[in-house]
């Protein structure tokens, strides 16, 4: 599979990509809270793209955990191709101290109300939307995507804290495409960090306390790595 992907010290040029994603609706468009509630467990059948979804918990201190459902995309390797192809891809830059640095990884977030890159997006945030509702009470309705090009790319210590994730629970829902890497937490304010193995179709859910009681960073690696995405389904209002 050639990806035609640039390292991560190199410019990115995505001019040429395809956009075909303006063909789909909006998830908001097709969404609704009813058809989450609809959405069944019957639903999934051999032949569907993803499996039954049946995490394992690792409670965490103060109201925090992560779910962790290993290969549950089954159909990984296309949509894998899909978002590196057809995701308008961004680098940013940011200051730092007195320079401005690239911020090392590519990005595109994708709000409820605009069309999503690929239908099997909408598909999987509707079903970890079914799954969590009984817990949340609410729909994940917004897709972020990240591009990790090699092992020099990374985020660094973070909650996902803009907004009402600031106060309140919540659920952030991280599915990996790619390369395996490595989704670590520690405790904010200090402690001893855990590692979480993400790979090539594993759902990993935070969950409760976790954007404010919990740090997460997907540290630099020194190994030799290829491109990793990350697709990040929150509800709204949740960054
Ligand atoms: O790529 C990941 O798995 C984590 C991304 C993340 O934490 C974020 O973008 O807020
Ligand atoms: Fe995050």
């Amino acid at each position: 599979m050639n990806l035609n992907l640039p390292a991560s010290g190199e410019k990115w040029e995505n001019g040429a990509a395809s956009h075909t994603y303006v063909r789909f609706m909006s998830y908001a468009d097709r969404v609704s809270l009813q058809d989450v509630l609809d959405f069944g467990a019957a639903e999934v059948s051999d032949d569907s793209p993803f499996g039954p979804l049946e995490p394992l918990r690792t409670p965490l201190s103060r109201g925090a955990w992560v779910d962790v459902a290993p290969g549950w995309l089954r159909a990984a390797d296309e949509l894998f191709e899909a978002l590196c192809r057809d995701v308008p891809w961004h680098a940013e830059r940011r200051q730092m101290y007195d320079n401005i640095v690239d911020v090392p990884r590519l990005t595109k977030f994708y709000a409820a109300d605009e069309p999503w890159p690929h239908p099997l997006v909408d598909e999987l945030c509707r079903a970890v939307s079914e799954h969590y509702l009984p817990t949340l009470g609410e729909p994940l309705v917004t897709a972020g995507l990240c591009l990790y090009r090699d092992g020099a790319d990374s985020v660094a210590w973070h909650g996902d804290r803009i907004g009402r994730s600031r106060y309140h629970d919540t659920i952030v829902a991280i599915l990996s495409l790619g390369s395996t890497r490595t989704l670590a937490l520690r405790p904010a304010g200090g402690g001893a960090s855990l590692k979480f193995t993400t790979g090539h179709g594993d759902l990993v859910v935070m969950g409760g306390s976790c954007q404010r009681t919990w740090e997460h960073a997907i540290p630099k690696t020194r190994d030799v790595v290829g491109p990793r995405i990350s697709v990040q389904f929150r509800p709204a209002g949740v960054r």
